[in-house]
């Protein structure tokens, strides 16, 4: 590809990029969250994510889901809104200021605060204590050198036509491009190699935010 049609792709990208965001908005409170987010120096999902992560468990309608990296709350608001009003969200992370962030935004939203259970501490081990095939949808947003430790654990947890999205995994173009081989790219382009190779799992990388991957255990 030339430089010159190189430049025009990423220029036409960031128009369709611009456009989704608006289309797929204005929503106050996630707004609101995200600004809260950028506050305490978190990445909070895009609007086009949380559009589409609502979406997701809308169509799912998982009773039960978890999801790692509450951050302030951007993502949990939007799984919250698309499960059933029975469906309970189990979001765990290691920082507990943020996680207080994301109750009281729950609470704003007016959703029962029953419905979120929130746990701290490292994913990798909380996971683990979760209860097998119990869950319908596990959404991953944390740390991509961390990444591929949770997805052993969090397959566990998923009932057999269960849903697995792991966001960060595209990085703005990192992953794409060969001369970047920084630790957090490496990890992500480790990750994705890695699981293209195994028939076990059905998967869709779509270039959604960061990057947001879906996996479900192949039906046989
Ligand atoms: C990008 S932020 C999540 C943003 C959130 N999804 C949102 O939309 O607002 C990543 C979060 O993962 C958490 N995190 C990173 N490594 C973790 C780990 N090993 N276990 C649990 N949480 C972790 C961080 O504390 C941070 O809050």
């Amino acid at each position: 590809m030339s430089a010159e049609s190189e430049g025009r792709l990423s220029r036409e990208n960031a128009g369709d990029l611009t456009f989704s965001e608006q289309y797929n908005g204005p929503d106050p409170l996630l707004d609101a969250a995200r600004a809260l987010s950028h506050e305490n120096g978190l990445a909070p999902v895009s609007q086009t994510t949380a559009a589409t992560l609502t979406l997701l468990a809308r169509v799912l309608s998982p009773v039960a889901a978890v999801e790692v990296g509450t951050g302030a709350g951007t993502a949990t608001l939007a799984l919250l809104r698309g499960m059933p009003t029975a469906g309970i969200l189990t979001s765990i992370d290691t920082n507990s200021t943020a996680q207080a962030a994301a109750r009281d935004l729950i609470d704003m939203a007016g959703i029962r605060h029953s419905r979120l259970r929130l746990m701290n501490g490292r994913a990798e081990d909380v996971l683990q204590r979760l209860a097998p095939s119990a869950y319908d949808m596990v959404f991953i947003d944390s740390e991509p050198t961390n990444l591929e430790r949770m997805i052993e654990p969090a397959l566990r947890l998923l009932d057999t036509h269960g849903l697995l999205v792991i966001h960060q995994t595209l990085l703005k173009g990192g992953v794409a491009d060969p001369v970047d081989r920084s630790p957090r790219t490496q990890a992500a382009r480790g990750m994705l190699n890695r699981l293209a190779g195994q028939d076990r799992l059905e998967r869709v990388l779509l270039p959604i935010g960061q990057g947001l991957l879906l996996l479900q255990k192949t039906q046989r």
